[in-house]
């Protein structure tokens, strides 16, 4: 998959060059490139936002380095993929919630591209222009404030990525993760066997596996009635046996 991002603090980005993540790009099963906004104006401040029109406070990213950008994320990429365009995602507070669903769907994808917004936003105009190029998806991370895409470009990059065969190892460790079935995981133990007086669940020890699948599958249920009874509200009762409705 190849993924681009533009930012007018391409820093932000550099996480990304570790971890699973890194791994991934170093074994080439993901090709970031970072471009920084500011590259694509010409003044001699690189000036990358100016007053909104109607008033009010904040500025607004100007529309010319944006499409600028953009063009150029095009060209290069296609080039590199052989041809099309990418699926644009732009962060937004305003946007449809960023879901593992989505991420999944997004994972589909042979190439992504990511606006980050900072300031009041960028102007709707390169929403609109874009939209008669390339399919464009503005996307939240959940219903709260932060300053700019970079910190959801970072979370979303990682939440896709990871889901592509080969980054991660053992791809059983994405089965029963938290929103992969529409319930959150089960609590997990290591040694030592008692830790500060405290011991673990005495079936994990019982090697007995089928218990233990059941215990594990019982907690999932326990927790997600506990903590997210919407999720357990959405589930597809054809996802439940008598033994979880027992729960
Ligand atoms: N995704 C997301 C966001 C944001 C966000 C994203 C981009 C910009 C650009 C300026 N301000 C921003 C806030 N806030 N809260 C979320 N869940």
């Amino acid at each position: 998959m190849r993924l681009d991002v533009v930012s007018i603090f391409p820093d932000y980005l550099a996480p990304l060059d570790l971890s699973l993540i890194g791994k991934a790009r170093r074994e080439g099963l993901v090709d970031l490139h970072v471009h920084d906004l500011r590259d694509f104006t010409h003044d001699r401040h690189r000036t990358v936002d100016d007053t909104p029109y109607g008033g009010g406070a904040g500025m607004v990213m100007r529309p010319e380095p944006w499409g600028e950008a953009l063009d150029h994320v095009v060209a290069a990429g296609a080039a590199a993929v052989g041809g099309g365009v990418p699926h644009l995602v732009v962060p937004g507070p305003g946007g449809r919630p960023f879901t593992q669903e989505l991420a999944r769907e997004l994972a589909q994808q042979p190439w992504l591209a990511f606006a980050c917004g900072r300031y009041e936003g960028i102007d709707e105009r390169v929403y609109d222009e874009a939209r008669e190029h390339m399919p464009v998806s503005v996307l939240s991370l959940g219903d709260y404030v932060l300053n700019g895409g970079e910190v959801a470009v970072l979370a979303m990059v990682e939440a896709i990525a990871r889901l592509i065969p080969g980054v991660i190892g053992n791809a059983e460790s994405l089965v029963e993760e938290s929103h992969e079935d529409g319930l959150l995981e089960y609590p997990v133990y290591t040694k030592p066997p008692v830790w500060r007086g405290r011991g673990i669940p005495e079936v994990l020890l019982s090697g007995h596996h089928g218990q233990i699948a059941r215990w594990r599958r019982d907690e999932r249920l326990r927790r997600t009635a506990q903590r997210r009874p919407d999720m357990l509200a959405a589930l597809d009762p054809a996802a439940l046996d008598e033994r979880d409705r027992a729960v």
